[in-house]
């Protein structure tokens, strides 16, 4: 059985790449230098598939910042706002991605999106009336001929058509039907020039079929394949889906002349009930998933073998696959040296997937797998772990009631007592929690784990940051403070490092977003803690200014979501146990004095599943009642503020109401502040801080324009509802435009208080 990847890592083990581009950034490095790493790291990735002995090997899998952007740029899907720049090719798609603010105009950046249910996220192409679709690019052929000459005819891969459309915005009157032709003639170029080239496969991502989709998406999708594919000549084209099952479109796909069609048999487990129900072509690919391509377990050989052998049963021709890009998982075991034996055989990252494909290939070919040595020994270790048991947790879990899921009083009642005893003013301005995490502050943290400085040291420096953010803060006129995080590498890993139950890794970095990447912790056993973890810091920080500081915790849907969770225990108890651990914490803080505790579910829309009709069963029911869990037991007199970015909120507005916090900061600027809108047409009850600014970009906002967001959203909102602050947190900043940024923060909502109560 031959075997595939539909995408490869491309950041690097090392982060090679990350560091790179940010030197880029910062002009330490030119653009020849940075596209030379480039180059090396894709030798590097095609090599290691080729010498594991992967048939299908793609290209154009790499990206410098995103490959939604690069479809975008390819497609001549540029904004007149980043042409009028008149920047080289490379700033201009920087500045697409980041902004810009320069000699050569002051742009915002393209909005940003969650990808589907995962960690990454990806820039929203922005298509105007004027934009004529067209291939004007050449990456992907370029990247194929480099791979050619290194030795390897790669299946180039690129965003479908379909996905394309159904991702990007329209600013103008047109929508996506009215690009149709357009999109046709440039896919069918792309087709004719690999063709040239000598490509024998294309790949075209379509995760967007795994979707709802209604009646007119299922016409755009035939027509767009049927005219595409009646042009295409001689090469084979793969409709590759991940992420769920396709079935609303599953048979137009397989009565379109598609030469093979990948499906996703990890997070799509109906799509085997499509091809038992409805067959599957003798004259097709399937390009099995199963591999899965978002969780870091070794694969469970015996199941696999089963679902394959029944997926034989209708279909000839079988190539195993992963089950999406590999994008999502970390690069190799080879760099995590503090991992013990017992716990590396359980787990298995890009590197290693490839392995497993192979093997799975060989046992595969094998009558009686069953004495496959590979195949027994996996069986025995799967049999055998150790599963890290806590009971006390698991009978706490057991034994909750409906009371432990409500806080009391109501809402209103809460509202009233919190006025009166704050008396914040109007227009509350703070910020998200994070600082600056500056190259002192994590170098101090790399010094600490290295065990070149002591405890004692290292938390002395964090102090030291804290007083300083304290006072820059107060200096800038903030009302409610922060610590700043500093203590922190990231907001979710943190909490895997203090609670137990997790196990964590050196090296074992996925990429989120642009050069940023995240290294989640694993959930190895049941989750506890053991003692307070923030709460030397928060108190600390409030001892030294009379203005609240915010306690800032992280919540356990988001500990969940970006951590990879464990398969032996369904989701939901693994997250109540979470919630349980973050519950003692902000007691501990109320205990201390703590009077705003914020409680972060950034990532409370990741696992909601992608088809509604499986949002509540599935998700909602516990994750939301998770989030009540943690601040049920608080006096009424305590703030809860909770906050959320980088996603559509709209369609769950009302389950995030039923989380019952106080004040809810939202992600807003980088996606227009349309939440206002959803806010006001469901009542919401929350107060709520729509982000007025989009800290993922350098540039700094003015006042005028902060001013105008502030009165836009208070047209449509009650002014006692509304808070100030940016977007997310400021982790990703650098000091000067932090401390500027939030100055015009200040002076906007004074501006806007004068022309109020003049
Ligand atoms: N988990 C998670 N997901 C999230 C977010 C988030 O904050 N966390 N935010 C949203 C947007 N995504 C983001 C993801 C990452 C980062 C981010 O800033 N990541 C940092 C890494 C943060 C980190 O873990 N830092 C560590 C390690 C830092 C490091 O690189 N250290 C050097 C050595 C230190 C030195 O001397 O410079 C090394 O290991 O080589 C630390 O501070 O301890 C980065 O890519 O640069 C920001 C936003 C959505 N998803
Ligand atoms: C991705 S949400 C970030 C929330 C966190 N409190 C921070 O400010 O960084
Ligand atoms: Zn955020």
């Amino acid at each position: 059985m031959k075997t595939a990847v539909i995408g490869y890592p491309r950041i690097g083990a090392l982060r090679e790449l990350k560091f790179a581009t940010e030197q880029y950034f910062k002009g330490d490095l030119t653009e020849v230098e940075l596209q030379k790493s480039a180059a090396q790291l894709r030798k590097r990735h095609w090599d290691k598939q080729l010498n594991k002995g992967i048939d299908f090997i793609s290209s154009n899998d790499f990206s410098l910042y995103d490959n939604v952007l690069d479809t975008a740029v390819l497609l001549n899907a540029i904004p007149k706002k980043y042409q009028q720049l008149k920047l080289t090719p490379i700033d201009q798609y920087f500045a697409m991605a980041r902004g810009y603010q320069g000699e050569q105009g002051d742009v915002k950046a393209l909005a940003m999106k969650k990808w589907f249910n995962t960690n990454y996220h990806y820039i929203v192409p922005e298509i105007e009336d004027e934009t004529r679709l067209s291939l004007v690019g050449n990456k992907p052929f370029e990247e194929f001929e480099e791979a050619k000459n290194n030795g390897v005819i790669t299946k180039p891969v690129i965003i479908g058509a379909f996905t394309f459309l159904k991702l990007a915005k329209y600013t103008g009157q047109k929508q996506a039907n009215d690009f149709i032709e357009d999109i046709v003639t440039a896919y069918v170029n792309i087709i004719e020039t690999f063709e040239k080239l000598g490509a024998e496969w294309i790949q075209f991502d379509e995760p967007s079929l795994v979707m709802d989709l209604t009646k007119e998406d299922q016409t755009l999708f035939k027509q767009l394949y049927t005219e595409i594919l009646e042009r295409k000549g001689s090469i084979k084209v793969l409709l590759q889906t991940y992420f769920g099952d396709i079935r609303d479109i599953y048979q137009t796909a397989i009565d379109l002349p598609f030469d093979g069609l990948g499906l996703d048999f990890v997070e799509g487990r109906k799509n085997l009930t499509l091809i038992n129900e409805f067959g599957f072509p003798n004259d097709k690919i399937l390009f099995a998933g199963v591999i899965n391509g978002k969780n870091i377990w070794r694969n469970r050989y015996d199941q696999t073998v089963l679902l394959i052998n029944q997926l034989k049963v209708k279909s000839p021709s079988i190539v195993l696959n992963t089950s999406c890009s590999l994008l999502h998982v970390p690069y190799t075991l080879d760099n995590e040296h503090k991992l013990a034996d017992t716990e590396k055989q359980h787990l298995a990252f890009a590197e290693e997937k490839l392995t497993e494909l192979i093997e799975l290939s060989d046992i595969l070919k094998e009558e009686n797998y069953q004495d496959n040595l590979e195949f027994k020994t996996r069986k025995f270790i799967f049999d055998n772990r150790d599963h890290f048991e806590n009971l006390v947790v698991q009978d706490r879990v057991k034994s909750l009631t409906e009371q432990d899921f409500q806080r009391q009083p109501a809402f209103s009642e809460r509202e009233r007592l919190q006025r009166e005893k704050f008396n914040l003013p109007s227009l509350p301005t703070t910020t998200i929690g994070s600082f600056p995490q500056t190259l002192d502050v994590k170098e101090n943290r790399a010094r600490f784990k290295k065990g070149e400085i002591s405890l004692e040291h290292y938390t002395a420096f964090n102090k030291q940051k804290i007083a300083e953010c304290i006072a820059l803060q107060e200096d800038i006129g903030l009302d409610i403070l922060v610590h700043g995080e500093f203590e922190r590498n990231d907001m979710v890993e943190y909490f895997g490092e203090h609670l137990e139950g997790f196990i964590f890794t050196q090296n074992a970095w996925v990429q989120s977003y642009g050069t940023r990447c995240v290294k989640p912790p694993i959930i190895w056993g049941d989750v506890s803690r053991t003692s307070p973890i923030t709460v030397e810091y928060s108190v600390y920080a409030q001892s030294l200014t009379n203005k609240p500081v915010k306690g800032m915790l992280t919540g356990p849907i988001t500990i969940l979501n970006w951590s990879f969770p464990r398969e032996d225990i369904s989701l939901k108890d693994c997250v109540l146990q979470i919630a349980l651990a973050i519950r003692e914490e902000v007691l501990d803080l109320e205990k201390e004095g703590i009077r705003h505790i914020q409680v972060d579910e950034a990532a409370l829309r990741e696992k909601l599943p992608l088809r509604k009709s499986d949002w509540y069963s599935e998700y909602l029911d516990w994750a939301i009642p998770a989030f009540r869990l943690v601040h049920s037991g608080v006096r009424p007199e305590t703030q809860i503020h909770t906050h959320m970015c980088y996603s559509e909120f709209s369609d769950i507005i009302e389950d995030i109401d039923q989380m019952d916090a106080d004040v809810i900061t939202f992600e807003a600027s980088r996606s227009d502040l349309s939440i206002v809108d959803v806010l006001r047409e469901n009542q919401f009850k929350t107060q709520v801080g729509p982000g007025v600014y989009d800290i993922h970009s350098p540039r700094i906002p003015s006042v005028p324009e902060i001013k105008a967001v502030i009165t836009h959203i208070l047209e449509k909102m009650p002014l006692e509802k509304v808070w100030v602050n940016p977007d997310c947190g400021l982790k990703t900043r650098g000091n000067k435009e932090v401390a500027e940024s939030l100055r015009n923060m200040v002076e906007a909502v004074n501006e806007v208080k004068r022309e109020l109560f003049q």
